[in-house]
């Protein structure tokens, strides 16, 4: 599990350890493992290397310079740029020249000096801003960052330009190759779109493990914690013991939205997937393992758990199915049309687990915001979801993120953006119904769906794809992470 913690929660925890270490220990650990992740990103070429580094006012910049004398020591030939020359950092200056390296500054006289040194640069180090950064980059960082184009770029801490906590990026910033952070992940590093500007993250540990908190602000599944969050049915099992899901899906007009959340349902684990809806044909003739019923869903026999909302429409028969699942005493997984008739109410009423799974349009529309607005800061608003329906809230994406109101929001590092295509929500649903129904928690059953249904269309790789060829998938990513 990579865990992650805020700005704030980071600042109390080193705050308390430097008060146990002489000053300045901090910034030599980090320092030494930026200078090591330089070398090795470097090819171990470090010797006649152009390192430039990239020296905001804060500490950011000091680390830079700190791992620019390390490198300078080692043989590359080193440039300080300074983007605020008044910032003092005599110490990280007085061994980037005693070792050698050169400091220019980022305006006036020296601009050009700086804007050439990182032109010529083999390696950027991105000092500009770490956790004390606010907003967009501001000139001169942007004109430096733009010279970097073509070269290795590593940020120090987080790419800059970057919110830590929320992943926004609210304007310009830097896009790293890789990031060595300190001490911790930040929730940003974890989330898009700052996901992607920092490239692959290389963690430092500088000692703060011990001063900060177990529950972490942010938490990503790996491998592992997915292996082990698996439903395995025990040897006497029946398919009632494993669990039952049922599906409330489809409508005349959309039968194929049914087809889709059992194809995801059968691929979930529960022992068998019984259907609720106007499309049993279709439904029947795909798998016939399904047990189908037309009537309403309370009239459907016992299950475990029920999925509600792909394709439904909203009629009255989708407005009555949605107030009988509703009033069932299982947990129920709520998607597509069923989230548009959703009522907060009927959800904090409830005596079972709720779990709401939008994509930002219908997150925006349950929060009153834009689409753009939900999309800028995801992870507000998915714990806004969670906390206004009293539901655990999956708000998909190329992250998709898992709020449940009480811990760490689960970030889900799997997906590819070839999963925003039509159905692929339906799958999902169907198979997060069916992890729920053998026993998962709301929480544990979308952080688990969505890692699978997201290894599953990496496995189809970057070309287009189709629901059915994910859930297909599904059954072999089950098997390759259960190995
Ligand atoms: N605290 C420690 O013991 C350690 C810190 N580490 C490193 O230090 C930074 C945090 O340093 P801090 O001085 O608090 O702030 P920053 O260097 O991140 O930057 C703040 C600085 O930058 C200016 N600024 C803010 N926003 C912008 C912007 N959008 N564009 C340009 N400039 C901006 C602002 O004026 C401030 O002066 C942390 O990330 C680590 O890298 C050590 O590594 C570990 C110990
Ligand atoms: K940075």
């Amino acid at each position: 599990m990579r865990t992650a913690h805020s700005v704030d929660t980071v600042r109390t925890a080193e705050r308390a350890l430097m008060a146990e270490l002489p000053e300045g220990t901090l910034m030599q650990r980090a320092a030494a493992g930026l200078a090591a992740a330089c070398a090795d990103l470097l090819g171990r070429r470090v010797y006649g290397a152009r390192v430039a580094l990239l020296v905001g006012s804060g500490d950011n910049g000091g680390d830079a310079l700190y791992a620019g004398a390390r490198l300078a020591r080692r043989g590359a030939g080193v440039t300080a740029v300074l983007l605020t020359p008044d910032r003092a950092h005599a110490g990280g200056l007085r061994a980037l020249r005693s070792a050698g390296g050169r400091v220019t500054t980022a305006d006036g006289a020296d601009g050009e000096a700086g804007v050439r040194a990182v032109r010529r640069a083999d390696l950027v180090v991105d000092g500009i801003v770490g956790i004390g950064g606010k907003g967009a980059l501001r000139e001169p960082a942007q004109e430096l960052v733009a010279a970097a184009e073509g070269a290795l770029i590593v940020a120090v801490d987080l790419p800059s330009g970057v919110d830590a906590d929320t992943g926004e990026v609210p304007g310009a910033a830097v896009r790293a190759d890789a990031t060595v952070t300190f001490g911790t992940y930040k929730p940003g590093l974890l989330i898009d779109p700052a996901r992607e500007h920092a490239g692959a993250l290389r963690p430092v540990d500088i000692g703060l493990g011990p001063w900060l908190p177990s529950e972490p602000d942010a938490e990503a599944l790996q491998h592992a914690d997915v292996a082990g969050l698996l439903p395995r049915p025990e040897a006497e099992s029946d398919k009632y013991r494993r669990g039952v899901v049922g599906i409330v899906a489809g409508s005349a007009r959309y039968p194929g939205a049914a087809v889709l959340a059992v194809a995801g349902a059968l691929a979930g684990g529960a022992g068998a997937v019984r259907y609720a809806g106007p499309a049993a044909d279709a439904v029947i003739a795909r798998f016939p393992e399904t047990l189908v019923t037309t009537g309403p869903p309370a009239k459907a026999g016992r299950v475990q758990a029920w999925v509600i909302g792909p394709g439904l429409g909203d009629g009255p028969e989708a407005r009555q199915a949605l107030v009988d699942v509703l009033t069932s005493d299982v947990p129920v997984l709520v998607d597509a049309d069923g989230l548009r008739l959703l009522d907060p109410q009927a959800v904090r009423a409830r005596s079972a687990e709720t779990l709401l799974t939008p994509h930002a349009g219908e997150a925006a529309a349950l929060l009153g915001l834009s689409r753009e607005e939900v999309e800028a800061s995801r992870l507000s608003s998915v714990r806004a979801l969670a906390d206004r329906f009293g539901a655990t809230a999956l708000l998909k994406g190329s992250t998709t993120l898992v709020a449940d109101g009480t811990h760490a929001v689960r970030v889900n590092p799997t997906g590819t953006p070839w999963l925003a295509t039509a159905g692929s929500g339906d799958v999902l649903s169907g198979l997060t119904g069916s992890l729920l129904a053998a026993g998962l928690s709301t929480r544990d059953a979308a952080s688990v769906g969505a890692y699978l249904h997201g290894l599953a269309a990496r496995e189809l790789g970057n070309a287009p794809i189709t629901s059915l060829a994910v859930a297909e998938e599904l059954r072999r990513v089950w098997l390759d992470v259960s190995r």
